[in-house]
């Protein structure tokens, strides 16, 4: 391991669902190191040790609410937290000219637009997606909704995430509804249907629509249906493990380590067609 390699990895949302899986990737990972592990002002994680809370056992790294401290030496900074605190984060990560991998979904235009004014100064990687799976599947997507017109085929998004998921549709459905837009031509925020309730109306033309179910523990099940009078097609995605997410923030933060500071997403990560 080198100077230019990644080394010092700061995770943000430590005590979290990706937070914990995070912490345990990075600790199995050749060559990088846990920096730091922060949370929010008054979690009940500050000043626990983060190999405990992730369950490894000591590291000797203690969670805390500083990110400014925390970043200051850092190589990177991998987070999947909330809009708030990542639209805080990209901003210290531009003071501290690091690397910052946004897993957080949810976020508002606004917050996007300020995430871009980040990324004069830093390497950021922002989707609502890390698998390459998913990225994929975004491709496909995109060139199924080309190959099948709009006149014919009704595009619709379905998810379904566990019960403690807080923004709907996910990142991921909003991510897969933009390659369809993409491959239509079309913007999708002026298509989009994310709510259906009562006396609807029949469906516009052209559209995409959404729909968003959470139950239980699901990680993450995506699917594109493209529908016409005579038949179906369906492509889909499962995760079955949350560290499929932690190894592609992993694999996003080696990746951005030698690049230019700019807003970047997977599809340059992974290569594939954007
Ligand atoms: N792009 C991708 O591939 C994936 C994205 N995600 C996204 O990642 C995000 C987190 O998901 P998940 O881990 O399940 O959620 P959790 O709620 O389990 O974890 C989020 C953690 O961030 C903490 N947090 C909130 N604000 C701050 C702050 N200001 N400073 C430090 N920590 C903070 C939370 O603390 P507290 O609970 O005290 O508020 C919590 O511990 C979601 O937006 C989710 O959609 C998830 C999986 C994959
Ligand atoms: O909140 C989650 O859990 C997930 N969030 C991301 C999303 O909003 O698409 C990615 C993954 O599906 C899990």
């Amino acid at each position: 391991m080198t100077d230019t390699e990644m080394k010092m990895v700061v995770v943000a949302g430590a005590a979290g669902r990706m937070g914990q899986t995070l912490l345990k990737a990075i600790h199995a990972a050749a060559g990088m190191r846990i920096h730091a592990a922060i949370e929010r002002e008054g979690s009940a994680a500050i000043g626990k040790d983060a190999g405990d809370v992730c369950g490894i056992g000591p590291i000797g790294v203690p969670i805390t609410a500083d990110p400014l401290e925390a970043f200051v030496k850092a190589d990177a900074v991998i987070d999947f937290t909330s809009p708030a605190s990542t639209v805080e984060f990209a901003a210290l990560a531009a003071q501290a000219r690091i690397v910052h991998i946004i897993g957080t979904t949810g976020c508002s235009q606004d917050d996007v637009e300020k995430i871009k004014a980040a990324s004069r100064h830093a390497r950021i990687v922002m989707s609502g997606n890390m698998s390459l799976g998913v990225n994929l599947l975004g491709v496909l997507v995109r060139q199924a909704a080309a190959a099948l017109e709009a006149v014919n085929w009704d595009i619709e998004v379905l998810e379904m995430h566990h019960n403690r998921k807080v923004d709907a549709p996910s990142g991921t459905a909003l991510l897969l509804g933009a390659e369809a837009a993409k491959g239509r031509g079309i913007d999708l925020l002026a298509n989009a249907v994310k709510v259906r309730d009562g006396h609807t109306g029949a469906r516009e033309p052209g559209s995409i629509g959404f729909a968003t179910l959470r139950g239980g523990g699901v990680i993450g099940d995506h699917e594109v249906i493209f529908a016409s009078e005579t038949e179906m097609v369906t492509l889909s995605h499962r995760a079955t493990d949350r560290s499929l997410f932690a190894q592609g923030a992993l694999r996003a933060a080696r990746w951005a380590f030698d690049k230019k500071p700019g807003f970047y997403n997977m599809l340059d990560v992974l290569g594939l067609d954007s």
